[in-house]
């Protein structure tokens, strides 16, 4: 494998067991047992049972699941935290269940940085030393310290409360510099752990917004646990979806909408507008002779919903799908509410290599 290649992380039959002899479940018929009978018989819970998946570099891998499905045991796995019970887990290639001490505390200071839901500042300090503390530890000279940290408060909009002690800021405030701090370290990978979810609506937007943004100008890597579906969809380059410690299923979030893998998924998903998430690139078509050189042009990650007001604009029977000056299908009126309906084939059958 290329080094450009190597996934940040690489998890293989992952297993976390809670309980007396935990290490005798995975790989035996123990391992098969629902939740409640294990515990019965054994005093043990399967928080993670069997999980593999690639983090690849510059996604936003989200971890999404119902209270008490393992999302917080996985993540904590990745750095150890939480040592797991059996499996094979690699950070960029290296083994980290054979890291020593030291070499663990390297991997969580500086390769994988953690951002939480109670954001850990640190209540006598000022707003730009908390993000200083980062690069202390780093061992950086005072003044450079400053300087970068100067910077990333900036970066995460706090320009102007660099003085300010936590107890002096709003939550998203508080967040942003949690979020500041773990990004001093530039670690090749962002850890959250639901990270906005004791954030009010708008603040948790905004800060949802901000997550965008470091993803798309600065390609970060990023694991972000949540509970909440919309977050998931907004933020997810993938989403992985837990179930009893297991994954239900891993994808795009347009596979997970238009693709459920089970009737569990299907109800997870049964309220999301379709339109919102399924992409054009889905819901066309091969055009028919005459219907290549007119309608609106759109990009094939231009969402069902995009594409509806471009038809229902235009006035023309069909928009075309274009990549590149290229043509790659038309959509009309019908897919646009075969989709919205989700009475069309699915993806499976409709796919189009773009
Ligand atoms: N230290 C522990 N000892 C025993 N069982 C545990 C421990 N930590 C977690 N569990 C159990 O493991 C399962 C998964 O818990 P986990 O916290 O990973 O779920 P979660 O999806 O992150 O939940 P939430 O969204 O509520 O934080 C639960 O059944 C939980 O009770």
């Amino acid at each position: 494998m290329s080094e450009a290649r190597t996934p940040v992380f690489s998890v293989r039959n992952l297993w976390k067991v809670f309980g007396p002899k935990a290490e005798r479940v995975p790989g035996s018929e123990l391992a098969e047992l629902p939740a409640a009978e294990l515990r019965e018989r054994t005093g043990c819970t399967a928080a993670v049972r069997d999980v593999s998946f690639d983090v690849e570099k510059g996604e936003v891998f989200v971890v999404m699941g119902l209270s008490g499905s393992g999302k917080s045991t996985l993540v904590r796995c990745l750095t150890r935290l939480i040592e797991p019970t059996s499996g094979t887990l690699a950070i960029d290639g290296e083994d980290v269940l054979a890291m020593d001490t030291h070499r663990l505390r390297e991997l969580r200071r500086h390769r994988a940085a953690m951002v939480f839901q109670h954001f850990g500042l640190l209540p006598h300090r000022t707003v730009l030393d908390n993000v200083a503390y980062g690069l202390e530890i780093q061992g950086l000279g005072k003044a450079e310290r400053r300087a970068k940290a100067a910077e990333l408060v900036e970066k995460v909009g706090l320009a102007g409360l660099e003085d300010r002690r936590p107890s002096q800021l709003s939550g998203g405030q508080q967040q942003r510099v949690g979020l500041a701090r773990a990004l001093a370290v530039d670690p090749s990978v962002l850890l959250f752990d639901e990270p906005f979810s004791a954030l009010d609506p708008l603040i948790r937007r905004e800060m949802q917004d901000e997550v965008v943004r470091l993803h798309r100008e600065e390609g970060r890597t990023m694991v972000f646990i949540t509970h909440d579906l919309s977050e998931a969809l907004r933020l997810g380059t993938r989403i992985a979806l837990m179930r009893d410690g297991g994954i239900v299923q891993l994808g795009t979030p347009e596979e997970i909408v238009g693709s459920p893998a089970d009737d569990y998924v299907r109800e997870f998903v049964r309220d999301v507008p379709r339109e919102q998430v399924l992409t054009v690139a889905t819901a066309m078509r091969p055009p028919t002779a005459g219907e290549s050189e007119s309608g609106p042009a759109l990009r094939p990650r231009a969402t069902v919903s995009e594409a509806i007001e471009a038809v229902s604009r235009s006035g023309g029977p069909v928009a075309r799908v274009m990549d590149d000056g290229r043509l790659l299908g038309v959509v009309d009126h019908a897919c646009l509410l075969d989709v919205v309906a989700g009475t069309g084939e699915g993806i499976a059958a409709r796919e189009v290599t773009v």
